[in-house]
């Protein structure tokens, strides 16, 4: 296998992230109160997509492990579904993402979300399978299940290190 390009990750903020879905956070977003003020809405911060036959939308939790070394040498997407992922503690994640479409290694970008912070990957976002920084981590997931294969896969030559 070829020497690792290192990618930069930029801050991942909606706007950088607007091609490939939305940021999960309260951070800069509307909120209205619910339960007689008790409690704050952030409201449809990320839509699900669930397309094709038998689709459903269901929540899942995935314990991710560090990639150590972290060299990325795979990427997937989800043609018939979207995938977001939130984490349950206080934890660092590498995103490594690529628009819709056909694959091109040379638009692969490079987040490191912070704690409180999700991503959800519209349906057909290129991505890296889950990145924990540094230790195992839980995170809610929101995906499709549904007929049919919902993940293409991408062998990365040379492999991809972000930093
Ligand atoms: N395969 C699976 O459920 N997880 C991946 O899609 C991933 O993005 O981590
Ligand atoms: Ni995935």
């Amino acid at each position: 296998m070829s020497a690792p390009r290192i990618i930069e990750a930029e801050p991942l903020t909606r706007e950088t992230f607007a091609p490939f879905g939305d940021v999960i956070s309260t951070k800069g977003a509307a909120s209205f109160p619910i339960n007689a003020g008790r409690t704050e809405r952030f409201h449809a911060l990320a839509a699900v997509e669930a397309l094709g036959e038998d689709a459903d939308a269901i929540i899942s939790i995935f314990r991710g492990q560090p990639l150590e070394p972290l060299v990325v040498d795979l990427m997937e997407r989800h043609p018939q579904g979207s995938q977001a992922f939130m984490p349950l503690g206080e934890q660092s994640y590498w995103v490594v993402v690529a628009p819709p479409g056909d694959f091109d290694a040379d638009s692969i970008r490079v987040f490191r979300a912070e704690p409180g912070q999700g991503v959800n990957y519209r349906a057909g976002t290129w991505h890296a399978p889950l990145l924990p920084v540094g230790r195992d981590a839980d995170f809610l997931v929101v995906d499709r299940r549904g007929a049919g294969d919902n993940c293409d896969t991408v062998d990365l030559d040379p492999p991809v290190q972000p930093q």
